[in-house]
């Protein structure tokens, strides 16, 4: 789940669970940059705009430990035109601990007809049909 905060910001939490292990004991870094990545688009349901990631720059700053709550903070930096700008960070041991991992975005707006060109039918259907997803996308609830 992710919070609206101050500006165009979401707050967000991660725990880190032993399927997310990389080495024995520690997050994947991909987990994490998946992380980043969902808490960096829930910023574009603030702005009720469809988008998806083009670029995610991501640094890796201190190893996570399983079990490790991820304290993520978003916000986004500048729009121009589809263009979606945004920035993160994970922290642990709590929302003010150190910076585990950050990341920039751009996120590109789309149309719906992205996901209809590209993305299989059965799927779609599945999505359309799905009282939650048609729920979270057409009355994205701020802080219910
Ligand atoms: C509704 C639920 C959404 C959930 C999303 C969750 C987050 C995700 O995981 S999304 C999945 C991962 N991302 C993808 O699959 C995206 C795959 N990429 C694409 O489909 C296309 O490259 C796409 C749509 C991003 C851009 O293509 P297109 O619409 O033709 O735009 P295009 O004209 O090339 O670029 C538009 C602008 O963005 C810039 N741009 C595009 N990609 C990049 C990039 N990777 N880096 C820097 N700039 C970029 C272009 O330079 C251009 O800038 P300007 O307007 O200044 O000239």
């Amino acid at each position: 789940m992710a919070r609206a905060g101050e500006g165009v910001s979401v707050t967000a939490e991660f725990t880190v669970q032993p399927a997310h292990q990389g080495a024995p004991g520690l997050a994947h870094g991909g987990v994490l940059a998946t992380a980043l990545d969902e808490t960096l688009g829930s910023l574009n349901w603030l702005l009720r705009t469809i988008a998806v990631t083009g670029r995610l720059e991501t640094d890796f700053v201190r190893p996570v430990p399983v079990d490790t709550v991820l304290h993520l903070d978003a916000r986004i930096t500048a729009v121009h035109g589809r263009k979606i700008y945004s920035t993160a960070t994970g922290r642990i041991g709590g929302p003010e601990g150190p910076v585990a991992v950050r990341a920039d975005a751009l996120f590109i707006e789309v149309k719906v007809d992205h996901f209809i060109d590209n993305g299989r039918p059965a799927e779609i259907r599945a999505a359309m049909s799905d009282p939650d997803q048609v729920r979270r996308a057409r009355a994205f609830e701020v802080n219910p």
